[in-house]
């Protein structure tokens, strides 16, 4: 690792009162209403919180892909608020890997696993980060070597891009719900593998709302409507409690007193994740 993953500050990057607001036909849209956040070198954090809390939103511009409508943005020590887009360019080349929710869209296409990690190493002139076959052994893709990226599932295009971030030794992984995709072994070497190249001093930042990602990571931020609360540890979070519902021919699902109470204005809105159902109480109600 360079000592590039360091800095004087002990923090790889920084957000402070980070304000973005989209403009829209329908009006504004305030994604982010003052965050502020430290991200300490050689540490990971999840982002977690409902659909529509502003994860990805913060995700781009920490990844600097995106620029905030009022705030401060500081990476590796520097205020990159303001910095024109070819140091932008150049920190994102050299010391950001970022992972994108559609994993395909950070691949090239045309080479095949080994040397799409090849290629990523080579792109940032770094080869101090792990080594492509050692990459592909912590993602369990060796016996993909030779594919390319459209012959992948997107499970495994999805651990191809963790693996294509981990080659050149970043000072930031950012990565937008990098085990979505993944069954439990899978999601598991991910998150093994973002442990690695945290403990040689990578910081890695992603969002989830994963519980696989929840129980593993220690430290736990949660987004809603754009304002981060309070910070919670992995192992300070409740334990999921499952009981069994009856629903009946119309559809229709009888809930226990105690779940009933988290929607006082008796409206839910319902997520279909990975073939599971999440039901919450919707914004107007909470
Ligand atoms: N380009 C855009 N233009 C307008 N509104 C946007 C844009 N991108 C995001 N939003 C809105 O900003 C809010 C935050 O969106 P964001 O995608 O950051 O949330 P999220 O927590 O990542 O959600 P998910 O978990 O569903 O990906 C939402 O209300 C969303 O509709």
């Amino acid at each position: 690792m360079t000592g590039e993953t360091t800095n004087v500050t002990g923090r790889t990057a920084g957000l402070s009162n980070l304000v973005r607001i989209y403009r829209a036909v329908s009006g504004e849209v305030h994604a982010l209403r003052g965050v502020d956040v430290d991200f300490p070198s050689g540490g990971i954090t999840v982002i977690a919180g409902p659909s529509g809390g502003g994860k990805s939103t913060l995700l781009s511009i920490l990844a600097l892909r995106d620029r905030a409508s009022a705030g401060t943005v500081t990476l590796l020590g520097a205020d990159v608020t303001q910095a024109p887009q070819s140091v932008l360019k150049s920190l994102r080349r050299n010391s950001i890997a970022w992972v994108p929710q559609r994993p395909a869209h950070g691949l090239f296409p045309h080479l095949t696993v080994i040397e799409n990690l090849l290629q990523a190493a080579c792109i940032r002139g770094r080869t101090d980060g792990l080594e492509p076959t050692q990459t592909l052994e912590l993602l369990g893709l060796t016996h993909r070597a030779d594919a390319t990226p459209g012959r992948l599932s997107g499970g495994e295009q999805q651990r191809l891009a963790v693996a294509a971030a981990l080659t050149h030794a970043p000072a930031l992984v950012v990565a937008d719900e990098p085990t979505a995709e993944l069954d439990d072994d899978n999601a598991e070497r991910v998150l093994a593998a973002l442990a690695t190249v945290a403990a040689a001093g990578s910081t890695c930042v992603l969002s989830s709302h994963d519980p696989r990602a929840l129980r593993r990571v220690p430290r736990v931020l949660h987004l809603r409507h754009g304002v981060l609360s309070a910070e919670r540890s992995g192992s300070e979070l409740p334990e999921t409690r499952r009981t069994e519902a009856v629903i009946d021919s119309a559809g229709r699902l009888q809930l226990s007193p105690e779940a009933l109470n988290l929607f006082p204005g008796r409206r839910a809105r319902m997520e279909l994740i990975d073939g599971k159902v999440v039901l919450e109480a919707p914004e107007s109600s909470s």
